[in-house]
């Protein structure tokens, strides 16, 4: 181990923000999230408190001290002081070097190792904890750039001003008092303005509080909306760019900017003011003080060392006020920005596990909607009072026009929303009853639009399973007919084949390369049921029957619940639900339903062009299970 190395490591390794167990933040207020982090560092917080406290306590010694240096060797001459309190230098020369060295290494250690690096880290992984639990709808409504801004600018202004805090404020006290203290003892006179002074000081602030708060939180608000609307933009660069929307966008950005600038000099305007006012009544304390000491020389109850002293201990308060109000301002910025992020830290989340909660057991793969009742925040019912049941190994296909409300019921299953009324089993077992988490794995979805993270196309394979090798991963990709192309990628940091990144949300594949990898990702996680989200957008004939190929060996042996808009997939559904305004309005075989000339005949005709193409009429395979 170097020397650096023992020095700093118990600083660095006192705390370990990641093993923190999570606990939900306080949501009454932003004082109780102030205390909520303070109490999980109280301990270095309070030895950084002691430290700068002791820092302070040697300085008011050493005023001290020097004012009976002063008076001594002016009465008793330098030599005859010198031998008599020897020990009071000795001890002077003490707190000197190196109590006062030692004192303030300890202070800066702890600010800058322990706490500096290891709130912010501490507060991003509560904070993470906090927001990762939260629904979906909870995203829905929210720039996911703007949560992240206020996560980071949280981290980083709670640190910030709880350590500000615990440095400056028992040291500044303590300096208050000391220094009203060593005055009297000095001299009563000497005493009183400062005394009036504080208190002019702790009115001001008391009336400032409030404006600081209000001001520092529009600040925060704007700031974080700033963020929020950048990422929203660059995350679809790709359409504004289809629309050569940049320009507007642009004056939209701007208009923010600009509207972040006007509270941002609202908010400054309260500080220079305050501060304005705290200047002027320094000076006046200068004033008087002077006034008062020169008038004591003159009429002899005051001595120069007194005076010294005085002179001293004046320069260091005045000072340090100044310090004390700039801190005051940041500690109610950290509270502004506490307060516009707690809806995104606090929030309890509306789904959550029962606290008897079990794992789900899939043991056949049946799923009933009973009497399912469902409606977004404050709207009206999306899926009302629909019964259906899925028996194991079936593959149901919804269908209906737009806005019926099929992601919606799809989304149900999941859990991403409760219902309000009804139920929903699976092989028995209420969802709102097990893990959400045993729920989501005995689920494989292929969705609409095909997300995929901006790391290794192996890494999104791996996904379904994350403890796949890389046999497994190169098996189902072959499986998906993913293999060929993906032995071709190459990235721009020279990556290539499993380990070639994919661009933000893989945008640097084609959407049938997207959903061959989809498709992989679900085959590795071999769930028993099976929620498909067909894609509207129509894959040309070739990639369409090499990917329904596909997906026919993802269904096989599995429950399965499909959005259904192709044609080819529409065909292959063992029974198709029809959905209107959230209700169930026709059930059966395709061709029966084509048969029954309603809405499912209706839309298949207009998908056709009035032409029912020979695979409706086909024999359809038989499902497995049935
Ligand atoms: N997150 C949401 N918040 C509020 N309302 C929503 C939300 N998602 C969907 N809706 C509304 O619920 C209704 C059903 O939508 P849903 O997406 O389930 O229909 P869909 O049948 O899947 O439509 P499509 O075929 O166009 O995808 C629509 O009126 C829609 O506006």
């Amino acid at each position: 181990m170097s020397i650096s190395d023992a020095i700093y490591r118990p600083f660095e390794t006192l705390i370990r923000p990641l093993d923190i167990p999570y606990r939900p933040l306080p949501s009454k207020g932003p004082v109780t999230v102030l205390l909520h982090f303070i109490s999980m560092f109280r301990g270095v917080l309070i030895a950084m408190a002691l430290s700068s406290m002791a820092i302070e306590a040697i300085n008011l010694t050493i005023v001290w001290g020097l004012s009976v240096i002063v008076d001594g060797v002016t009465q008793q001459g330098a030599s005859a002081f010198l031998q008599s309190e020897w020990q009071l230098l000795a001890f002077l020369g003490f707190l000197i070097f190196p109590a006062m060295p030692i004192a303030s290494f300890l202070v800066n250690t702890f600010n800058s190792h322990t706490l500096g690096v290891g709130m912010p880290a501490a507060i991003q992984w509560q904070g993470h904890k906090a927001v990762e639990r939260q629904d979906l709808g909870f995203f829905q409504d929210l720039f996911a750039g703007q949560v992240a801004s206020r996560l980071q600018q949280v981290a980083s202004a709670v640190q910030q001003q709880i350590v500000a805090a615990f440095q400056s404020i028992p040291r500044f006290l303590l300096q208050m008092v000391g220094s009203v203290i060593l005055l009297t003892s000095l001299s009563w006179q000497l005493a009183l303005p400062v005394v009036i002074w504080i208190t002019l000081n702790v009115l001001l602030a008391v009336k400032m509080a409030p404006i600081f708060a209000e001001r520092a939180r529009s600040t925060a608000k704007q700031r974080s909306l700033v963020a929020g609307a950048i990422t929203d933009l660059y995350t679809n660069m790709q359409m504004i760019k289809q629309f050569a929307a940049e320009d507007s966008e642009a004056g939209g950005i701007r208009r923010i900017i600009q509207k972040a600038m006007q509270t941002q000099h609202r908010e400054q305007r309260i500080y220079r003011t305050s501060e304005l006012t705290v200047v002027a009544l320094n000076m006046a304390l200068w004033l008087a003080m002077l006034s008062i000491g020169f008038s004591g020389l003159v009429n002899g109850f005051l001595t120069v060392g007194e005076f010294v002293g005085a002179v001293y201990i004046l320069n260091r308060l005045s000072g340090h006020t100044f310090t004390f109000l700039q801190m005051g301002q940041q500690i109610f910025q950290a509270i502004g920005t506490i307060k516009d992020a707690m809806p995104v830290m606090t929030t309890p989340p509306t789904i959550t596990d029962r606290p008897d909660a079990t794992s789900l057991t899939v043991s056949h793969g049946e799923i009933r909607f009973e009497n399912v009742l469902f409606s977004y925040k404050g709207g009206k019912p999306v899926i009302d009072n629909l019964s259906l049941a899925v028996r194991p190994g079936e593959k149901v296909g919804l269908v209906g026009l737009s806005g019926g409300g099929k992601t919606t019921l799809a989304n149900l299953l999941l859990r991403f929303y409760d219902i309000k009324d009804g139920a929903i089993l699976i092989d028995g077992q209420d969802i709102r009853t097990v893990t959400q988490e045993s729920l989501r794995r005995a689920i494989g979805v292929i969705a609409q639009d095909v997300a995929l993270l901006h790391r290794s196309v192996g890494d999104n394979i791996r996904y379904g399973r994350p403890e796949a090798t890389q046999d497994e991963i190169e098996e189902v990709a072959k499986m998906a007919s993913a293999d060929a192309f993906i032995a071709d990628l190459a990235d721009g940091e020279g990556r290539k084949g499993y380990d070639a990144f994919v661009g933000d949300r893989g945008i640097k594949l084609s959407g049938g390369q997207r959903q061959r990898v989809a498709i992989a990702r679900v085959l590795l996680k071999n769930a028993p049921i099976l929620v498909l989200d067909e894609a509207t957008s129509a894959l040309d004939s070739e990639s369409e029957a090499a990917i329904q190929e596909r997906l026919n060996l993802v269904m096989e042996g599995k429950t399965v619940i499909a959005i259904a808009h192709r044609l080819s997939t529409i065909a292959r559904m063992d029974r198709i639900v029809v959905l209107d305004h959230g209700r169930i309005v026709e059930e059966g075989r395709p061709e029966e339903l084509v048969e029954q000339n309603g809405l499912f005949a209706r839309l298949w005709k207009r998908q056709t062009g009035g032409f029912i193409p020979e695979e409706i009429n086909e024999p359809l395979p038989k499902s497995p299970a049935t």
